[in-house]
């Protein structure tokens, strides 16, 4: 029999959206469940009792929560295809420090970017900006962050590009000046079919944010 592999996800998570690269890297076949985040089902509820929060795998009736946990996960079971983290310790371990930078830094650093108005916004950029070009440095001129091939960092952190567009211009960020490699990486990594297909559309997401916006801040 096979595995029964299951999703609990919701379209716009990066988190679900690392998982779904994952699994389409190592061509792994699995039920992919939406979930309502403001009516969770009871097998959400079930499957991750202590956050109760998307993304769960369910691999043969078992949850595995947290997405860079599950990544990692997945990089064991499904071992003999598409490595995602390094092989040497040392390369391991700095590949986790970074998608740990990418979950401390970038992810508070965008969502402070857009729901704000005036000098506040202003202090946000700054620090936005600054948080990706540590990541551009780190970056290099590497094709990857692992070097050659897509691995765990890129995935880690690709889904944030599915934000850029909103970023850019209800922000007024515009990444594209500020990091050129990163971006010319992003655009590289969105040619690999496992990450074009786990991401939502830029205006899909920018759709969203504007709805966001307007719930709080009114239709100026
Ligand atoms: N650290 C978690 C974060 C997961 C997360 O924040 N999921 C959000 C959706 S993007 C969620 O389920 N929120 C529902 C809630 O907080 O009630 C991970 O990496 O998986």
């Amino acid at each position: 029999m096979g595995d029964e592999v299951i999703l609990l996800d919701f379209w716009r998570s990066i988190f679900g959206m690392r998982v779904r690269i994952a699994l389409a890297e190592k061509g792994v076949k699995y039920e992919y469940k939406e979930e309502d985040l403001g009516n969770k089902s009871p097998l959400l509820l079930e499957m991750n009792p202590i956050h109760k929060k998307i993304p769960v795998l369910i691999h043969n009736g078992k949850p595995i929560c947290e997405s860079l946990i599950i990544v990692q996960y997945i990089d064991e079971v499904w071992n003999s295809k598409s490595a995602l983290l390094p092989s040497d310790p040392y390369e391991r371990a700095q590949a986790r420090f970074w998608a740990d930078y990418i979950d401390k830094k970038v992810y508070d650093a965008g969502r402070k970017v857009w729901p704000r108005k005036g000098d506040e916004m202003e202090a946000s950029k700054k620090e936005f900006i600054e948080v990706y070009k540590v990541l551009e440095e780190e970056l290099g001129d590497k094709p990857y962050f692992g070097g050659e091939t897509f691995g765990y960092v890129d995935l880690a952190l690709i889904p944030f590009y599915c934000w850029f567009y909103a970023y850019g211009t209800i922000g007024n960020v515009s990444l594209e000046a500020e990091c050129p490699k990163l971006i010319a990486w992003a655009k590289r990594c969105m040619q690999k079919e496992s990450v074009a297909k786990s991401l939502p559309d830029q205006r899909k997401i920018y759709g969203y944010v504007l709805e966001m916006k307007k719930k709080r801040f009114g239709s100026e």
